[in-house]
């Protein structure tokens, strides 16, 4: 019981200072299972994951760090060996002449299995190779955890191979960084819907990229900053994907807005082929789009600075600012993403800051006033802590 209150208070971003100790405390003194850990992908959230994974004491700590793997090294070590220092473990690796081998992971995880030991791999890429991987992680009984959206919005085959991987072996697939990062959107929708309530709607900024882009760019002034000068520090501050364009073209929206419907899971939406099928509105400037790296894109975005002027003028003239916003709309079966303009009193316009999502839900419940969720919805701290607390959900 205590546990559960300590882990639900994760759950809603309530970290006590003593975290550590709270939770894991007493499992020195039982006969706890264990979760060997193996990480694929060590950038900017992969990185902060291991360093918040090795900051628990690890003589409390259910946790071992067997693997760890970037694109093109990766090392393995049994469970007695594992990595315990959040100072070596980039050196260990950088150190490692073993390229990554999926095939062999997956068979080393799956024979060190047994009933008081699970396995787990937690996948912080953004690939779709690595995404397409699941079922076949799954099915050997492995765990995944993400914060990776390809998987999840990607084809509806791929989601439901997962989905039937997992029934049949029982390991679990945890996305909660997948939509707001570390804020409890999955969770939360999970329980609304796994309690009976209806969802009529989800609506809000689910872009922590987009949201610091407008919250800087579009205040109701006609004037501010370049856009292309706030999409460069959105990227230095970590909020963007890999390549921004994935942010701008609306994707990474859709994609959200695609999980959310998918985890709904009612008949009253349209069934979602892939998040292409979501009608999204690019900001890209055709000009622009296909540029293969995030640093070309940015070096040609200020070519289209005056468009974007043109339109914050715009907005400001009708006394609005403009915001990209996403509606999962069960009532009309709808589902789609786009840049609107809302007036400068509109909550949208004077409640968000920094790199803010706001998620509303409507549901049978909530009703009429929604359930709302607001709070950082990228950055590697509080994405690294979604994944994290996904893990803890399993132990
Ligand atoms: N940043 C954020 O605020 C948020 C991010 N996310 C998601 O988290 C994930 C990680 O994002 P972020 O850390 O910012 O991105 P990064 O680009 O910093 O990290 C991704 C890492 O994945 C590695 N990688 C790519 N392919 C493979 C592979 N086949 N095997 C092993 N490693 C691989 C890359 O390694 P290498 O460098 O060796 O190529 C890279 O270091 C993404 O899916 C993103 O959408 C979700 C919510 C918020
Ligand atoms: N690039 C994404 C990161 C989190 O999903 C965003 O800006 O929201
Ligand atoms: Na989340």
């Amino acid at each position: 019981m205590w546990r559960q209150r300590v882990f639900s208070r994760v759950a809603c971003n309530i970290l006590p200072p003593n975290f550590h100790r709270l939770a894991f405390a007493p499992m020195s003194t039982q006969t706890s299972p264990q979760m060997l850990v193996a990480v694929v992908g060590v950038g900017l959230v992969g990185s902060e994951f291991i360093n918040q994974l090795l900051s628990i004491p690890v003589e409390s700590s259910p946790f071992r760090l067997i693997s760890l793997s970037s694109s093109s090294r990766s090392v393995f070590f049994e469970p007695a060996k594992a990595v315990t220092s959040a100072q070596d473990w980039k050196a260990i690796l950088s150190q490692s002449n073993e390229k990554p081998n999926y095939e062999t992971l997956t068979e080393k995880l799956s024979s060190l299995r047994a009933p008081s030991t699970k396995v787990a791999i937690i996948d912080n890429t953004s690939s779709s190779e690595i995404a397409a991987l699941y079922p076949s992680w799954l099915k050997a009984g492995i765990n995944v955890i993400t914060p990776n959206k390809k998987a999840y919005s990607g084809d509806l085959g791929l989601y439901e191979a997962i989905v039937s991987a997992s029934k049949e072996s029982g390991a679990r697939f945890l996305n909660e960084s997948t939509v707001g990062a570390g804020l409890p959107v999955i969770s939360t929708l999970k329980e609304l819907v796994a309690t009976g309530d209806k969802v009529k709607k989800i609506e809000g900024v689910f872009s922590g990229t987009m949201s610091y882009i407008f919250n800087e760019f579009s205040t109701g002034s006609p004037d501010g900053p370049s856009f292309s000068s706030v999409v460069s520090v959105a990227r230095e501050k970590g909020y963007t994907e890999p390549h921004p364009a994935d942010d701008l073209n609306g994707f990474d929206v859709a994609r959200k807005l695609t999980i959310l419907s998918r985890t709904i899971g009612s008949s009253s939406l349209p069934s979602l082929s892939s998040f292409q099928s979501v009608q999204t509105a690019s900001l890209i400037p055709p000009a622009l789009e296909g540029i293969p790296t995030g640093d070309e894109f940015l070096k040609k975005l200020p070519e289209f600075d005056t468009e974007f002027d043109k339109m914050r003028k715009e907005a400001s003239q009708e006394g609005k600012v403009l915001r990209f916003v996403g509606v999962v709309d069960g009532i009309k079966g709808d589902v789609k993403a786009g840049l609107e303009k809302y007036p400068t009193s509109h909550p949208f316009a004077t409640s968000l800051g920094g790199s803010d999502n706001i998620i509303m839900f409507h549901t049978e419940r909530y009703s009429p006033r929604p359930l709302i969720i607001q709070g950082a919805g990228a950055g590697a701290a509080v994405t690294a802590m979604g994944v994290l607390g996904d893990l803890l959900k399993l132990v």
